[in-house]
């Protein structure tokens, strides 16, 4: 398995939506939503694993996170959202509206650490390779809370929790 570091996934995308290549966003969206979906329901079978909360960013990745959720409901899991941002265009306005029709529940912040304790499986769909430290809140808190707790932590961009640990470490010493 190679990982790709955040230049060159950033080029890899810019490629594929070139008039060279011709995909276009929904369709890579879709894509990596349904991978993580699949992914997960082949690690975590729903039977031991239902409740999965899917903690949805801003940019891009969130909206990876909304399909994953779609997807993982029709799966047969039982997924719930934190999706502290209201969506800023309507390729996120239609995606969390799918999730609607779905009745995929959105959890608020307040109650995070409450459903944590019900969930099997986390989906951290916060940030991509759009993050630029420092964390910002509302992310701050989500992602303390995420960095304590034990249960499994499912990513497409699999670095973010060092990433985030690791900035925060850099950000406290600069500031002190
Ligand atoms: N072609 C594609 O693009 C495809 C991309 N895909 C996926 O999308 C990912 C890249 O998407 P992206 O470029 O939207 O970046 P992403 O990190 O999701 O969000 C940026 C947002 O986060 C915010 N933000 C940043 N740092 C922050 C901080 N410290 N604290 C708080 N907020 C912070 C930032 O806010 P701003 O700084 O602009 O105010 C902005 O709103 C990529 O990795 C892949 O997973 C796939 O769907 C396939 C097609």
């Amino acid at each position: 398995m190679s990982i790709l570091n955040q230049r060159d996934a950033i080029k890899l995308d810019i490629d594929l939506m070139s008039d060279k290549c011709g995909f276009v966003l929904e369709q890579l969206m879709e894509l990596a939503g349904f991978s993580v979906a699949q992914a997960i329901s082949k690690v975590y079978p729903k039977e031991s694993n239902s409740n999965i909360l899917l903690c949805i960013g801003p940019g891009n990745n969130g909206g990876d996170g909304l399909v994953a959720a779609r997807h993982l409901s029709h799966f047969g899991y039982k997924p719930k959202l934190m999706y502290p941002k209201p969506p800023k265009s309507q390729v996120f306005r239609n995606l969390l509206q799918q999730c609607s029709q779905l009745d995929i529940p959105i959890v608020e912040i307040l109650d995070l650490e409450k459903c944590l304790k019900d969930t099997n499986v986390v989906v951290d769909a916060l940030f991509g390779f759009g993050f630029k430290s420092p964390v910002r809140e509302p992310f701050v808190q989500i992602l303390d809370l995420l960095a304590k707790t034990s249960i499994p932590i499912a990513s497409s961009n699999p670095s973010l929790i060092l990433t985030y640990l690791i900035s925060t470490i850099l950000y406290a010493i600069s500031v002190t």
